[in-house]
């Protein structure tokens, strides 16, 4: 993302916002309610579109602007590079309506028209990883809020992206139920998994990144690796982690 510009209402959410990520990197996002970093990920996933600036994939332009104007490749291309992604929402946004299995397969076989038997093969693979075997046939009202969003991380991975992004993954959870999502996107990471998560977990964040940003009004106020970034002598991060410490957001 190189200079990306959005705003909403006259209000400047995201100013000058530049980011690379390489093949295999976890990056993290942290930062204060409000600074941004939603609206990044949905800036990066082409579901917002900026207002200045460029996003590219493996050197593919997703997005653009020229005189003030937003240009976007043909619909192809775009179907192209919404495949290098997966995106895991806070809320899990499963289909109520579909099994646990249908979930994951749907996209997979209507959308990438892959072979049925293979989808179906892979899928079961992803849900053992995910502990989740034995809920294939469940429903999503049927499971914990956990075992739901371990059911959106495999759908995400049933579709092979090149990179993952997290939006909060655990914000909707439980405690409890944290853990169990956490030791899965901490598995992707030992797989070299590409990953952006944008996180609360500032412990989280700090173990398994190799790269973290803090963002602060629209900014990248501090970059680096995680120990740089957690020692940070910037007095907004500082601020932000004390409060962090103390229990609030
Ligand atoms: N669709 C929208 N319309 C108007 N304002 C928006 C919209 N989306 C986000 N905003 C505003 O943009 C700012 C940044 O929001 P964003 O959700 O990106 O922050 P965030 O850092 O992800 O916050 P949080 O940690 O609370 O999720 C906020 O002031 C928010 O109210």
């Amino acid at each position: 993302m190189n200079h990306i510009k959005k705003q909403f209402d006259g209000l400047q959410v995201l100013k000058d916002v530049s980011i690379h990520v390489e093949e295999g990197e976890v990056l993290s996002i942290i930062g204060p309610s409000g600074s941004g970093k939603s609206t990044l990920l949905r800036c990066a996933t082409l579901l917002t579109r900026i207002d200045g600036g460029e996003i590219s994939y493996m050197g593919k332009k997703a997005i653009w602007t020229e005189n003030g104007k937003v240009c976007m490749p043909s619909k192809n291309e775009i179907k192209d590079i919404q495949s290098c992604f997966g995106l895991v929402f806070q809320n899990f946004n499963l289909f109520p309506h579909f099994t646990v299995m249908k979930n994951i397969t749907d996209a997979p076989i209507h959308v990438q028209k892959r072979n049925k038997d293979e989808v179906y093969k892979e899928a079961r693979e992803l849900l053992a990883k995910m502990g989740l075997s034995d809920k294939e046939d469940a429903y999503p009202y049927q499971l914990s809020g956990g075992q739901c969003q371990r059911v959106a991380i495999a759908r995400a991975l049933a579709l092979n992206p090149k990179i993952l992004f997290f939006d909060e993954p655990t914000s909707a959870l439980d405690p409890e139920l944290t853990g169990e999502v956490l030791r899965v996107i901490r598995s992707l990471a030992d797989l070299h998994i590409t990953m952006v998560i944008v996180t609360h977990e500032m412990n989280f964040a700090k173990d398994i990144s190799d790269r973290v940003i803090f963002m602060d009004k629209g900014v990248i106020a501090v970059e680096g690796t995680p120990s740089e970034v957690f020692s940070s002598s910037n007095a907004r991060m500082k601020e932000f982690l004390g409060k962090f410490h103390q229990g609030e957001k």
